[in-house]
């Protein structure tokens, strides 16, 4: 019997298996021209992707449900088809269809084909809702602890709820651009909440928007460039922000130490018809020759704000790369204070919600440049309660909760003597 969408489904439980069982991340996996997705249609592909993202947003739940109907736990595969399962059921999918693929993948799998009837069996237990209820997937210890110190718990289950759902799509508009219909965010940004393949949005092809989360679009707000100035933007790829500085007027200078993600900026600016000089270096042993009016330094950081478009992250990483990556951090932000000109200003941002990246190098940074100040400028559509005291912006994916929240960011101005 062929079961509709099984190519999909059987992708998708490949893609859980190298994150949950392997520890890949899983834009590792998709990259991977030898991985699940080989050979599937384009649809097919972002249909497992999607399925992919939705099972590792609830594991934590739909584990805890499964639970009760397994006396042994299953093979790895098995347990990832039955989360799968009731996932699919719980975002509304026919059951049927669901566990007729699950059954069939279990029986075409090549040690798990003794599993098929349990499959069946367990999912006909499963409740027709069975997200009513669930609380929301906890953050792992190593990051669920510092960020209950820092902001409570009740701020911290409201980020996991936000994390629980489907983020919606941001995208940082030019002037007079052709765009989807969409809700225009107070700071700027259009949200769009059905998305569909990108480059078939309405403008795509003019190239008057690109893809970028309304927090990530703050930074350049906060930098204000403005026509005729030089500005570098150092650790720049994708290239998201590089694109809006160049979209200010700026001549732009972007340095990354990745030339396959510089790839990407230079495709974006392509299709934007913008323009940046686009250096593939170390920025901490750069040397630009020049200084610039202002920086942008968006640091390598832990990513622990981006936990909603990426919800594999929790599962593989495990904390023991914040410290190195702090280091790292405060050597970049100190190599950035000295490629600015004398009265210019820098911006340093880190897509992470653990202090130590954010409010925590502000401070240090503060410390170790007796002459540094930072400094809170107007940005359009900031709520007044997202500054910090020492003046920093402190975003969190549970800022506008209702509208599908936004990625966690720190970012400062600092200006003065460096
Ligand atoms: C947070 S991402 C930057 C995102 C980018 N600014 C944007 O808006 O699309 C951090 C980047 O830092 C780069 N990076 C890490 N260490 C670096 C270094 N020592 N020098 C230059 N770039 C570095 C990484 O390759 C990565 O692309």
């Amino acid at each position: 019997m062929a079961v509709e969408g099984l190519a999909a489904r059987a992708a998708a439980v490949g893609l859980l298996g190298a994150v949950l069982g392997e520890g890949r991340m899983l834009a590792e996996v998709l990259a991977d021209p030898q991985g699940p997705l080989q050979g599937l249609p384009p649809a097919e592909r972002a249909r497992a992707q999607r399925l992919t993202l939705a099972v590792l947003r609830h594991v934590e739940g739909v584990d805890r449900l499964l639970e009760p109907h397994l006396r042994k736990a299953p093979p790895r595969m098995v347990r990832d088809v039955l989360r799968l399962a009731v996932v699919e059921i719980g975002m509304g999918g026919a059951a049927h269809g669901a566990v007729n693929a699950a059954v069939e993948i279990v029986r075409r799998g090549k040690r798990t084909g003794a599993y098929a009837g349990l499959v069946n069996a367990v999912l006909r237990k499963v409740p027709e809702a069975p997200f009513a209820g669930m609380v929301p997937q906890r953050m792992p210890r190593w990051l669920r602890q510092p960020l209950v110190h820092a902001y409570g718990r009740e701020a911290v289950s409201a980020i996991e709820a936000v994390q629980a759902g489907v983020p919606p799509l941001d995208l940082t508009l030019r002037a007079g651009a052709v765009a989807p219909e969409g809700e225009m965010l107070p700071t700027g940004s259009l949200r769009l909440e059905e998305k569909g393949q990108v480059s078939a949005l309405a403008g795509y092809e003019a190239g008057g928007w690109w893809v970028q989360d309304a927090a990530a679009a703050l930074a350049v707000r906060l930098l204000a460039p403005v026509a005729g100035e030089r500005v570098l933007d150092l650790c720049s790829a994708p290239g998201g922000k590089t694109l809006q500085i160049a979209a200010s007027g700026a001549q732009v200078v972007a340095v990354d130490l990745s030339g396959a993600r510089m790839g990407r900026v230079r495709e974006n600016l392509v299709r934007c018809g913008l323009q940046a000089e686009l250096v593939v270096a170390d920025a901490l042993v750069w040397e630009p020759g020049e200084r610039f009016d202002a920086v942008l330094l968006d640091a390598p950081c832990s990513a622990t704000g981006t936990i909603r478009r990426h919800p594999d992250l929790p599962f593989v990483k495990d904390g023991s790369e914040v410290e190195g990556l702090v280091a790292l951090q405060a050597a970049l932000l100190d190599r950035a204070l000295g490629m600015v000109k004398p009265g210019g200003r820098v911006v340093f941002c880190t897509c992470s919600l653990l202090p130590e990246e954010g409010e925590g190098q502000l401070a240090a940074a503060l410390a170790r440049h007796p002459g540094l100040r930072v400094e809170r400028v107007e940005v359009p559509g900031v709520d007044p309660a997202w500054w910090t005291e020492a003046g920093g912006l402190r975003l969190r994916p549970d800022l506008w909760a209702a509208r599908g929240g936004m990625d966690g960011f720190f970012m400062a101005r600092l200006e003065g003597v460096f």
